[in-house]
């Protein structure tokens, strides 16, 4: 079924979901969040997929985790993203409560968020238990990107790294399998030791992407605040910081601070005069 993009502009990407799945190898996956306008339009060129994840309500909510966080906050954001992104691929993930009642529920959030954000598809976290959900999304046209290995979402006690001794490593495979199976484009798996995100590399079709979870994935995500130092919490072993724009804020902020008391700003060019120059 074709939706309606009610407000949102109908989705001209360069890179679909399609495109996603037929990734090789020879050139892995590189994916980012982006929860706002501005950091979309600058990652946008660069980046193979866009995420509009709900580590937003940790991130830029500072909330504990990312349990509270609603449909109408993914779709405000989303909405902002698919505004500046032109090339990558767009996804917005379905926030804890909207979806685990079942296929009905995972339904009618997956449909208000593409019909409201315009985005290309939906992120949803587990595996064989939100098997019948994805394959209903996808059998309603609504693309999906499957999530597993450690579930922020279900993290009651912590965030904890998946996969560890046979029976961890078992479910993640089984999770994996069961997400290919419901026919997701692609799937995240997260926080994960490097034995088993290789064997679920090698027993899916389609690409895995992996945050904390080694080079053995067909891609990458990472968190960009982290990536950037931004982000004002505590970071993942797995994260890397290649910037420090908290810092860069801080300096930035001092430097003003220094100037308005020392009054060197406004200067004249900030400031309006009676008759704009060259006026009569
Ligand atoms: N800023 C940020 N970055 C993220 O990557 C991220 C979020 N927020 N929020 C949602 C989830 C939560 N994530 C996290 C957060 C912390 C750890 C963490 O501290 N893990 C321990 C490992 C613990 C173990 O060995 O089991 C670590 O020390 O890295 C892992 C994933 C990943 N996601
Ligand atoms: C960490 C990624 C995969 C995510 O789900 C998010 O940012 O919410
Ligand atoms: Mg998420």
């Amino acid at each position: 079924m074709k939706y309606d993009f009610r407000g949102a502009e109908p989705n001209r990407r360069h890179i679909g979901p399609g495109d996603i799945r037929a990734a090789t190898p020879d050139r892995p996956l590189v994916c980012l969040t982006a929860y706002t306008a501005p950091v979309a339009a600058y990652l946008d060129p660069v980046c193979d997929l866009l995420l509009v994840g709900d580590s937003l309500g940790m991130v830029i909510y500072g909330m504990d985790g990312t349990v509270g966080v609603t449909l109408d906050m993914m779709i405000a954001h989303g909405r902002a993203v698919t505004r500046r992104a032109r090339h990558a691929c767009v996804v917005v993930d379905l926030p804890a409560g909207s979806y685990e009642d079942g296929p009905g529920q995972a339904l009618e959030s997956a449909r208000r968020v593409m019909a409201e954000t315009g985005a290309d598809a939906v992120k949803l976290e587990g595996g064989i238990a939100v098997e019948a959900s994805i394959a209903a999304l996808v059998g309603d046209g609504i693309p999906v990107l499957g999530h597993i290995g450690l579930l922020p979402q279900h993290a009651e006690e912590g965030f904890r790294i998946q996969g560890r001794g046979e029976d961890g490593a078992r479910q993640v495979l089984e999770d994996g399998l069961a997400v290919e199976r419901a026919s997701a484009f692609a799937v995240v798996i997260e926080g994960t030791v490097e034995p088993v995100a290789r064997r679920v590399t090698e027993a899916l079709s389609i690409p895995t992407i992996g945050i904390g979870a080694s080079a053995a994935c067909s891609g990458q995500i990472l968190v960009t605040d982290d990536l950037l130092g931004l982000y004002d919490g505590h970071l993942p072993k797995f994260a890397e910081r290649y910037a420090d724009l908290a810092g860069t804020i801080r300096e930035a902020a001092q430097r003003w601070t220094d100037d308005v008391r020392s009054r060197a700003f406004p200067a004249e060019r900030n400031t309006y005069a009676e008759r704009p120059a060259g006026k009569v």
